[in-house]
This record gives structure tokens, sequence and C-alpha cells, in this order.
């Protein structure tokens, strides 16, 4: 696992939407080989969209052989209440880029088979070949998409009854109005996104802080389902400073001079093959 540490929210964002917009650009995906995308909602992944969609209005980025899958979606909010994550993600991305909507995939929470809607939702990313990159975000008790403390690390996309914890986190974008919060979610599986070829995590803020130290310097646990990354080959989290306030120094420090040391080497190999370059050019002459 690697974790890159940023200033602030806004330096997180853009890191990830350069990170992204790599992985893109060099899959060169076509319309029959498209890059399959995961997707999280939260006031966290914003500044990564903004980047992102930076981005393709300078023309530096296209979606439009990108396929998504999001996270996850609650059950029963109407598809344009203005909190429903299909409306989110509409306003705060999709409507921004050149993705053809026929292209994003998102859980259908007011399906009339809610089990039917999710295996068929696996099933789909199946059909893709599966998730190249996942990025997600994470809930203040440690949850990636709606997998709540205790979830099965073995889980795969179904229906979830939120924990009181996140209930109320999420008041927020409902005039603080608890009861307004639905009950239940559906979300992909803490297995569907280790299934992920690559999974890039976001975690900004203080108020995050013990889930990122739980989930890094503790063990694999159900009760902090972040900490399954621990299992992934491929696993990147980008935080700010505030939200490393409950990791030990030492751990700091660690990933700090990990980062320094892989910019080290990848300035060397740039170096090389252009020294490489200018030698064969040399040599032809
Ligand atoms: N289901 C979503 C999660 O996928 C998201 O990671 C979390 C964090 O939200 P925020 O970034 O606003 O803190 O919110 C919800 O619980």
């Amino acid at each position: 696992m690697r974790l890159i540490i940023r200033d602030d929210p806004e330096n997180v964002g853009t890191y990830i939407a350069n990170y992204i917009a790599k992985r893109i650009i060099e899959f060169e995906p076509t319309p029959n080989k498209p890059f399959v995308l995961g997707l999280p909602t939260g006031s966290s992944p914003i500044p990564t969209y903004k980047a992102l969609i930076q981005l393709v209005k300078d023309e530096k980025l296209s979606f439009k052989n990108v396929v998504t899958f999001n996270m996850d979606e609650y059950v029963g909010l109407p598809r344009d209440h203005s909190e429903s994550y299909h409306t989110f993600m509409f306003r705060e991305f999709f409507s921004h880029i050149d993705i053809p909507p026929a292209q994003v995939n998102i859980l259908n929470g007011n399906a009339p088979d809610l089990i039917g809607e999710c295996n068929a939702y696996e099933e789909k990313i199946k059909q893709y070949g599966g998730i190249e990159l996942f990025l997600g975000g994470i809930g203040e008790d440690g949850h990636i998409a709606f997998n709540e403390p205790g979830s099965s690390l073995a889980s795969r996309t179904r229906i979830k009854t939120l924990a009181y914890d996140t209930i109320l986190a999420n008041a927020r974008f409902f005039n603080n109005d608890v009861s307004a919060v639905p009950r239940m979610a559906l979300t992909v599986g803490v297995a569907t996104v280790l299934e992920s070829k690559e999974v890039v995590v976001v975690v900004t803020g203080q108020r995050k802080s013990l889930a990122l130290s739980k989930a890094i310097e503790d063990g694999v646990n159900h009760l902090w389902t972040l900490s399954a990354l621990q299992l992934h080959p491929w696993a990147l989290i980008v935080v700010d400073e505030d939200a490393t306030a409950e990791l030990h120094v030492k751990t700091v420090k660690y990933f700090k001079s990990i980062e320094r040391v892989q910019d080290e080497v990848e300035r060397t190999q740039a170096e090389l093959k252009a020294k490489g370059k200018s030698q064969q050019v040399g040599s032809m002459e």
C-alpha cells in the first residue's frame, strides 16, 4: 500500500485527478476496450472531480471511452432527489465531462427487485472484465462505499442497513434532519472493491484521521472496512495533512520517504531514457 500526503484537499484532488488521467491515457481505451472506472460520492472526491473536469475542458483527457460504476446509492430516495447519488454524480461530475450517459452505471435504489439489481450490477462489472481502477472515499467509521463496520470482507454488491454514525454524518446533506436520511443503501461489497485491479482512496479532514490510522496502522478488521485494502496488491491512499493527525510520526515519515525515493527513481529512469535516446541519435549520425 502507498500513502501520499498533500497539504490540503485541493492538492489531494489535483494529485488524484492527474493520477487517474495518466492511467486512462496509458490504457488507450477504445469503444471495444473501454477503461472501467469505479467512482464514489461524498464531499471528499469533489476536488478530484473539479480537477478532472478541468483536464477535460483543457482537452488533456476524454471520458468518451470510459465506463463508470458508482459505489453506492440510497434505497428509496427518488432518483431525482437533490441528495440521491445519481443526482450528485451528474451535478458534480458527469454533466461537465464528455462521457456518454449510457456508459454511466449507478445502482438503482428504487428497483422493484433490489437483490436482483445488486446481482445484475456484479454481473455487468464482470462482463466488462472487472474494474480497472476503483476510486473510493471513506466514512468517519472507516467504511468504504457503504460497507459499514462489521461488513463481511468477502461481501459483494448488496443491500446494507446504514450505521447510526453514518446516518448522523450524512444528516448534513438533509438539512441536519436525521429522520430524512434513508436507512438503507445498495453498495458494492468489500470484495467487489478488492477485485479491482487498482484501488485509490481519498481521505481528507481531521474527522477521518482515526479511521485512517485504524485502516493502515492496525490489522485487517471488519470494524474498519477500509483496512481490507491491506490485502490489495495495488492500493493507494491519498490524504491531506489533517487526515494524518492520528498517525504515528514514524508512519508519516515512512510513507513520505517512500514517495521521495520513488520520485528519485522515476527521475533517474527518465534521465537514463533521455540519455539513451540522445546516444542512439548520436550513433546514427
Ligand atoms: N457512501 C458514502 C461513502 O462512499 C463516502 O465515502 C462517504 C464519505 O463522505 P464525505 O466525503 O462527504 O465525508 O459518504 C458516504 O457514506
